[in-house]
């Protein structure tokens, strides 16, 4: 695979740019742990919404999510290769070789929970939309393609571009707040995954499925914005009409939280 040159950002962010908290994974590379977050989700995030990303590490209950909290407006949960672990949806065994990250599974399910209840705007991407399945207590699939009648949604070999192809159409839910998000009932997305929704997470509504019936689009219902999406809107964002919606809807809910959080109306803490 070829490394990419430096991504150059189309947008300067102001001084009083809201800010948008992405949890990182925990990679294990030359012998220490690193915590990582893949750069498309950040520049998705300056050239889509217009918010400032900040990275939040894995690293547990030692950092309170309620500190990150105060001081958010927003957050991102990402893709990533690994998978949530199935002791936290009671699910069978998943396979043998399942990457796994524990840190970040032990971070991003009581930080969706505590995000969810203050109404704090979230976006949940692939790896980010099954946590937020799993911790509204739903369950998942860990390998679709092997279930009677689902088509292959792991994303083709090659080049990421290749990987990240447009892959199969996502059919909305009419009236559904995606289908006002793109101002259509039927977009085409691309994926890479391997797992997917079982049963649905307590407060999630279903918005959009795959042809072959596989969920790929919810929201929180009663939530000001907590939408979940199993493709990648991240990936070359500002090449995709599509995807610009999605992030540039995102970015005005975080702003209007923002002005909220800033003038003291926003719910506090954890009681709220
Ligand atoms: N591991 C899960 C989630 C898949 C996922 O998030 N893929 C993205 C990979 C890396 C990235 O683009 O950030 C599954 O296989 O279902």
């Amino acid at each position: 695979m070829s490394k990419p040159g430096p991504y150059r950002l189309q947008q300067t962010l102001g001084h009083d740019a809201p800010v948008v908290a992405v949890p990182m994974c925990v990679k294990f590379i030359d012998g220490q742990n690193y915590h990582t977050v893949g750069e498309k989700y950040l520049t998705a995030l300056i050239d889509g919404s217009g918010v400032y990303p900040l990275s939040y590490p894995a690293l547990g209950a030692a950092l309170p999510v309620d500190a990150l909290l105060d001081h958010v407006d927003g957050l991102l949960f990402t893709g990533s290769p690994s998978n949530v672990a199935v002791e936290h949806y009671n699910g069978d065994p998943d396979r043998d070789d399942s990457p796994q990250d524990p840190g970040r599974d032990a971070v991003t399910l009581p930080l969706l929970r505590a995000a969810l209840k203050r109404d704090i705007p979230v976006i949940c991407i692939c790896r980010g939309f099954q946590e937020l399945n799993v911790a509204l207590g739903g369950t998942l699939h860990t390998r679709i393609h092997e279930l009677p009648g689902k088509l292959d949604h792991r994303g083709a070999d090659g080049s990421y571009d290749e990987i990240y192809k447009p892959a199969h159409q996502l059919l909305l839910e009419k009236g559904s707040v995606f289908a006002g998000v793109f101002g259509a009932d039927e977009i085409t997305v691309n994926s890479v995954h391997w797992q997917g929704i079982n049963k649905l997470g307590q407060g999630l509504v279903v918005e959009g499925r795959a042809p072959d019936g596989v969920i790929e689009a919810v929201r929180v219902a009663g939530k000001r914005f907590a939408l979940g999406v199993q493709w990648h809107p991240e990936y070359r964002c500002t090449e995709n009409p599509d995807s610009m919606k999605l992030f540039r809807a995102f970015g005005e809910a975080v702003r209007a939280y923002a002005a909220e959080r800033r003038s003291g109306k926003a719910k506090a803490g954890a009681a709220a």
